[in-house]
Parts: C-alpha cells; sequence; structure tokens
C-alpha cells in the first residue's frame, strides 16, 4: 500500500505556492510559466479555476509541470451510477422535517469505492448553468487503486465521518481523517484508498468556490484560521499502466482509459489547489453574557451568491466550547428560516437532539420548516443551573446552510432506507405551560 505517513503540506488560504517533489530539484521554471523547453522533459498545463478574466482578488489557477499532458486518453464514454442525480424533476417536494438514521455502509460481499459509493441526497440547481448545490453521502468499503476522478461541475467539500481517507491528488497526497474536511476543486483528478469501511458527507457546489468568511467585527483573527488550512505538497508516480479515469459531467459520469497515471506532477505553482482543516483548530466565539447566537458564528467555510451575505451554502460546525450564558435557554432556540438546513453528525451527540440524531446519520429542516430542541432537551435546559459548563465535548456535529430550497432524492426518501418516520414525533408532547398568572 502507499505510503500515506509523514505527510507534508503547505500552510495558508489560498496563498500562491511554489512545490517541486523532492527527486526534481528546479523543476519549476524561473520567472515564465511556458519555457520553450521544461526542465526534466515535462509539459506545462495550465489548470483555471476562474475565468481568465475574473477580477485579480478572484483569480484562480495553477501550472502543472507533468511527465504527461493531461490530453492523451481515449475517448470517454458514460458510465451508470444510479444513485448519482442532478436531475431533480422527478423529486416530489415533501416539506416535513426529516431525519436519517446512520446511512448503511454497503455490505461485506459488495465491492463498491469512493465513486461507486456517491449517493445524491439533496440539492437544487443545476451544474450546466453553474449554479445551485448538491449533497451526496458517500458509503465505501474498497480503495479506488488505479482509477482517478475529477468533478466538472463543481467543487466538493469532503466530510469524512467513519474512516480516514488517504486521497493520491494531482497537487500531491492529502490524508483527511473524521474530524478534518478537505476541499477538492473543479477539475483536479484525485483517487480514494480506504483502511476500513467509509461514511462521509459531501457539499457539491456549483456557483463560485469557498471562501473564509469576513469577520467583521471581531476583527483580523478568529473562526478557522488561514493558517490551519493545508495544501499538499508536489509528488509523483511513473507509473505507465492504464488508470481508468472517471468524469462528472453535467450530474453524469463518463469513464476513459490513459495509458499512465494522473498522477504525474512533479511540480506546480499556484493559487488553486486543494486543501484540507482539522475541525480541532476552529477558534471558536460565542455569547459570553446572555442569549444565544446565531450558528453563523461556527462559520467554517461559505461559497456565497451573487446577493451579500446569502450563501449558496455555509458550512459550519458545532464545536466543543464552553456555554457561559446568564438567564438564558442555551441550546438552540425553536427555529423557522429563509434558508435550508442539512446537519450531519461525525461524532458524539447534539445538543438540541440527544437522542435519534446519530453519527453517520442527517436531518433536513427545509425552508420555513419548524424546528427545534427535542422535548427532553427543551424540559432539562430550561431547568438547568446556569453553572458555566461544557457543551458538545467529543463530539462533532454540522450544518450546510443553503440559500437553495432542497430536493431530496428517492434515494434519500426510500431506498436508503434509514429515513425516521418517527421524527416529528420528538416535538409532540412539548407541553403547554401558558399561564396568565406567571409574568
Ligand atoms: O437547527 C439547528 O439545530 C441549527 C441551529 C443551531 C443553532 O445554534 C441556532 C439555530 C439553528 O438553526
Ligand atoms: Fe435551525
Amino acid at each position: 500500500m502507499m505510503s500515506f505517513t509523514n505527510l507534508q503540506y503547505l500552510k495558508g488560504f489560498g496563498n500562491e505556492f511554489q512545490t517541486e517533489d523532492h527527486r526534481c530539484p528546479n523543476a519549476l521554471p524561473e520567472g515564465q510559466n511556458n519555457p520553450q523547453k521544461c526542465a526534466y522533459g515535462l509539459y506545462a498545463e495550465q489548470l483555471s479555476g476562474t475565468a481568465f478574466t475574473a477580477p485579480r482578488h478572484e483569480n484562480k489557477r495553477s501550472w502543472l509541470y507533468r511527465i504527461r499532458p493531461s490530453v492523451i486518453h481515449k475517448p470517454f464514454k458514460p458510465v451508470p451510477n444510479n444513485f448519482l442525480i442532478n436531475n431533480w424533476h422527478d423529486c416530489l417536494p415533501n416539506p416535513n422535517q426529516m431525519r436519517w438514521k446512520p446511512f448503511k455502509l454497503p455490505d461485506a460481499q459488495k465491492r463498491v469505492d469512493f465513486v461507486e459509493g456517491l449517493h445524491t441526497i439533496c440539492g437544487a440547481g443545476d451544474p450546466k448553468s453553474r449554479s445551485g448545490l448538491a449533497i451526496h453521502i458517500y458509503l465505501c468499503n474498497i480503495s479506488m487503486g488505479k482509477k482517478a476522478f475529477y468533478n466538472s461541475d463543481g467543487d466538493f467539500l469532503i466530510v469524512p465521518q467513519q474512516g480516514a481517507l488517504n486521497i493520491k491528488t494531482e497537487f500531491g497526497k492529502i490524508r483527511v481523517e473524521p474530524n478534518e474536511i478537505c476541499v477538492i476543486q473543479q477539475g483536479i483528478k484525485f483517487s480514494v484508498d480506504i483502511e476500513e469501511a467509509s461514511r462521509g458527507y459531501i457539499l457539491e457546489v456549483f456557483d463560485n468556490h469557498f471562501k473564509l468568511p469576513n469577520l467583521g467585527p471581531i476583527g483580523a483573527n478568529g473562526l478557522a484560521n488561514p493558517r490551519d488550512f493545508l495544501t499538499p505538497v508536489a509528488w509523483y508516480e511513473e507509473f505507465d499502466e492504464p488508470h481508468v479515469i472517471i468524469s462528472k459531467f453535467q450530474g453524469h459520469l463518463f469513464e476513459t482509459v490513459q495509458p499512465h497515471s494522473p498522477f504525474d506532477v512533479v511540480a506546480w505553482h499556484g493559487n488553486y489547489a486543494p486543501y484540507k482543516y482539522n475541525l480541532k483548530n476552529f477558534m471558536v466565539i460565542n455569547a459570553v453574557e446572555f442569549d444565544h447566537a446565531d450558528p453563523s458564528i461556527f462559520t467554517v467555510l461559505t461559497c456565497p451568491s451573487n446577493k451579500e451575505g446569502t450563501a449558496i451554502a455555509d458550512f459550519v460546525i458545532f464545536p466543543p466550547r464552553w456555554a457561559v450564558q446568564e438567564h438564558t435557554f442555551r441550546p438552540p432556540y425553536y427555529h423557522r428560516n429563509c434558508m435550508s438546513e442539512f446537519m450531519g453528525l461525525i461524532f458524539g451527540n447534539y445538543e438540541a437532539k440527544e437522542e435519534g440524531f446519530l453519527p453517520g446519520g442527517a436531518s433536513l429542516h427545509s425552508m420555513m420548516t419548524p424546528h427545534g430542541p427535542d422535548k427532553q432537551c427543551f424540559e432539562g435546559a430550561s431547568n438547568a443551573d446556569l453553572k458555566p459548563v461544557r457543551v458538545a465535548d467529543g463530539t462533532m456535529a454540522f450544518m450546510f446552510e443553503s440559500s437553495l430550497s432542497l430536493a431530496v432524492s428517492k434515494w434519500g426518501e426510500e431506498i436508503c432506507q434509514t429515513l425516521d418516520a418517527e421524527y416529528y414525533k420528538c416535538w409532540e408532547s412539548l407541553k403547554k405551560y401558558f399561564n396568565l398568572n406567571e409574568a
């Protein structure tokens, strides 16, 4: 098995990085991108992540110096994947509170890799017009081996819940463990090797790349700090054997064969590269006097829409922290939202629902769908002694919050078989306490 120990990373968010595999010093050209002949007989190839003419502060591209250019491959042929969808027209609208028990890993006798194990659960919009998002659950039990994947439609934010992912990318090797996340942008080839049956969540966005949120009055530091984002150093393999390349294009999978490994990039420079982030590094800001602050204080990354302050999708976490607010109902408030809230749990439990919302499961509270603490949480927190307490220790829940109204796939509604038909009952027994004599 390929080594994923002692990996090196470059630190920073959105930097202009430069990196060469240690076997090939000076592989990067000096002072230009396209020398007549590149060092070591390499080919130069640009990967553009924004329009050439995108404003400078948005512009993303990298230059790859590789053994062979990406163009050498046979024509693509469609490959079926019944559970990856981008067509929401066949999905019936469902405004109910939805909760899923943990999604089932593939049976041991079935061999399913990361790409075969992609299941779309909900989404909106369309990769053709580059607008919207899709949320996928991956469920796999074998490594991709000599198969590589790239997404022509948008960027993947991957949240492993069970099993570490050892990911070869064109930019180098990344290992992502549960409680870490990674972003692999549009067009970047990668291959996922696993160590055990693995499960996780993917937020795919079509419009824009992920950014760090603005901090406003918080100041220059805090939340997810740029220096904690890690990008792989250049690494290549010279492997002249056929490799299957899968492209997700307009929501469908296509397959081709290349006579060599696509992971042959010896050196690269630029600001368009995959990265990972460990959620334990999140610098938590919260209310320290009274009231429950909105969960936007926990935004790790945001994919903005064209409407200021309104995200295509935010990636929000609920990290371990102190709760200290006085005369306050401390858990999440009862809530109706003009945004869609998809939640998942990496480990532990979530304070608003200690039962029924389990690691590897999910919930969806759609636009204006009422939700909030279950009966048990309400009773407990309304009567709790408000000492400073640790909340969410040993847990990590997260939310993909979107300004789009999400359709739920047939896989999510039925085929996955883990939709909890009893979810609504967790609020049913909330009591009436109204009393005119108690002001
Ligand atoms: O619905 C949820 O559990 C997410 C959430 C958390 C919170 O602290 C406040 C509002 C909110 O929607
Ligand atoms: Fe909510």
